[in-house]
């Protein structure tokens, strides 16, 4: 097995795999080819030819599973909740002792993989989210038993390539994982029911999406810049009398807000089924 790194910043030595080179999977290894350092991956993927043509594009290496972790120092578990099970049995014997393992699967406790792993391996826990294709990601970092400060750190390390890392317990996971795990699913359905209503009333699709998209954006910078509540600025939106108010009556009318929060509830009970083995 042969292995190649991105252009070096700051030489690194470690070498990690990627199990599981789907859509996050590729995001985050798209996320350390941009950050350049001097880092060695090996990517695996169920399909072969998936895996081949990834580790092409990002100058990796394809291996099987057992065969990838056999040479890793860090392992970055990112298959489909359904699926751990089975990868964890075909990597178990093959870990590096001192392996770091992170697993970024909704709702698959540390404890879950600690019992499926060698006794005492080094579990933490991520949850990222998909603008960490684009560098503006945020992920949720918890340690499991084992892990400690530094594998800790090392996970956070791996995940700031992509964007923000922030450190919680794991019992907030669940909740994270329907706040920003899921969340750019529900910003990309306003968004898409916004350039709706503007073919609606008359504009060309290409102008509403262009009107869409930037005020989607231009909002979220607001918020990150000015931190200031939404409430507040969302008041400044709003002239007396005038557009916005009307608009914002109707949105209530139609129980906006509470749909986003049993929709929200429905996300965390979801991750916390898939924990408890409801795959
Ligand atoms: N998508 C997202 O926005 C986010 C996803 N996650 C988590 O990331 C994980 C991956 O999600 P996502 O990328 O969307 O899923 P994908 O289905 O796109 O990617 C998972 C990949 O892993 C492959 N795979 C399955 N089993 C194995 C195995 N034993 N060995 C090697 N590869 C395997 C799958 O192949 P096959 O299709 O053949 O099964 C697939 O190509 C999930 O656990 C999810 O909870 C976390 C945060 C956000
Ligand atoms: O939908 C899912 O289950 C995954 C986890 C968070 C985002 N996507």
């Amino acid at each position: 097995m042969s292995e190649t790194s991105g252009a070096p910043a700051e030489p690194d030595a470690r070498r990690i795999a990627f199990l599981g080179v789907g859509m996050m999977g590729e995001a985050l290894l798209s996320g350390l080819v941009r950050d350049g350092r001097v880092l060695r991956f090996v990517v695996s993927d169920r399909d072969e030819e998936r895996a081949a043509q990834i580790a092409e594009k990002y100058g990796a290496t394809a291996a099987p599973a057992a065969e990838a972790v056999a040479a890793a120092d860090t392992v970055l578990l990112a298959v489909k909740p359904q699926s751990m099970a089975e990868l964890l049995d075909e990597i178990g014997a093959h870990l590096r002792p001192g392996a770091l393992v992170v697993s970024i699967a909704a709702g698959i406790t540390a404890a879950y993989l600690e019992q499926r792993l060698p006794e005492g391996t080094a579990v933490v826990r991520a949850m990222p989210n998909t603008p960490a294709l684009v560098g503006e990601g945020i992920t949720a970092v918890s340690a499991g038993t084992h892990a400690s400060h530094g594998d800790v750190q090392q996970a956070q390390e791996l995940m700031r390539t992509c964007g923000k890392v922030v450190a919680v317990p794991e019992s907030q996971l669940d909740a994270v994982t329907a706040v920003s795990g899921s969340g750019p699913a529900y910003v990309f359905y306003v968004v898409d029911a916004m350039v709706e209503a503007g073919v609606l009333l008359g504009l060309p699709r290409t102008t509403a999406t262009e009107l869409a998209v930037q005020t989607m954006y231009g909002a979220a910078t607001m918020l990150a810049e000015t931190q200031d509540h939404p409430v507040l600025l969302r008041e400044r939106v709003s002239s007396p009398g005038g557009t916005t108010v009307a608009a914002l009556r109707q949105l209530d009318d139609h129980g906006v807000r509470a749909a986003f929060l049993t929709a929200m509830e429905a996300a965390a009970r979801r991750s916390a089924e898939l924990a408890s083995g409801q795959l």
